[in-house]
């Protein structure tokens, strides 16, 4: 179960997250690599990650017109990671051409509404669906474009699942219980989140910031 636990490496220093990297190697099933980590080190600093042997999912989340995209998409083909993110609210046009930019291998996802967010957060942004709907309609779109799956909280998951049955779900958001929650609104234990349908869970902050990142990832796989 330890497999399905994709590990948030939330850092711009390479030496640090190669050395987080190299501590989880026997249990995580892949390092997630974000923005705060591609801005700092680029496709290089990458490809180093990637030699830990883990599979990669690079959490770029896109979101600009769509030639835009499929030419950022198009640019990572030296690195192929196993997943990818794009916004869905990028439309479907964004969507459809990100899919046909990427790498057969890559398994392009969109993120529905950010777990940081909830239903005020979104009033606020002018949506006037709840995070469940707007969860639902940006699900479909995405599989109407040809993605692979989406990235949604545990709370919307089986929902989602529902309307795409084969589809890849990511979930983060993921606490064990009773941990901090930080700047997450919709959040799960990683249990629980398994047991809605996630195929994914992604954790961070609760691994790579405990004393023993490798010790607090096998407490969480006990639980699953
Ligand atoms: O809706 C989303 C989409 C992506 N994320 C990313 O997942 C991790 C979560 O880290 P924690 O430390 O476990 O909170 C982080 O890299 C986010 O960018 C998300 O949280 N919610």
């Amino acid at each position: 179960m330890a497999g399905r636990i994709f590990v948030a490496i939330d850092t711009p220093d390479l030496a640090r997250a190669l050395a987080i990297g190299q501590k989880l190697r026997g249990h995580a099933g892949g390092l997630k690599l974000g923005l705060e980590f591609f801005c700092a080190n680029g496709a290089v600093g990458v490809r180093e990650m990637a030699g830990l042997g883990l599979p990669i999912f690079l959490d770029l989340k896109l979101h600009d017109i769509p030639n835009t995209v499929a030419s950022a998409v198009q640019a990572l083909h030296g690195i192929e990671p196993a997943v990818l993110t794009v916004h869905a609210a990028g439309g479907r046009a964004m969507m459809e051409d990100a899919k046909a930019a990427a790498s057969p291998g890559t398994k392009v996802v969109a993120v529905t509404v950010l777990t940081s967010l909830d239903g005020d957060d979104l009033d606020s942004i002018g949506v006037a669906a709840d995070p469940h709907e707007q969860v639902a309609r940006l699900t479909g779109l995405a599989r109407e474009a040809g993605l692979d799956g989406v990235v949604c909280s545990g709370f919307e998951v089986a929902a989602a699942r529902k309307l795409w049955k084969d589809g890849f779900f990511v979930v983060p958001g993921v606490r064990p219980a009773g941990g901090a929650i930080g700047d997450q609104k919709r959040v799960m234990t990683p249990r629980a989140a398994l047991d809605a349908g996630a195929s994914i869970l992604v954790i961070g902050r609760p691994i790579t910031k405990a004393e023993d990142p490798d010790a607090a990832l096998r407490a969480i796989a006990a639980t699953l």
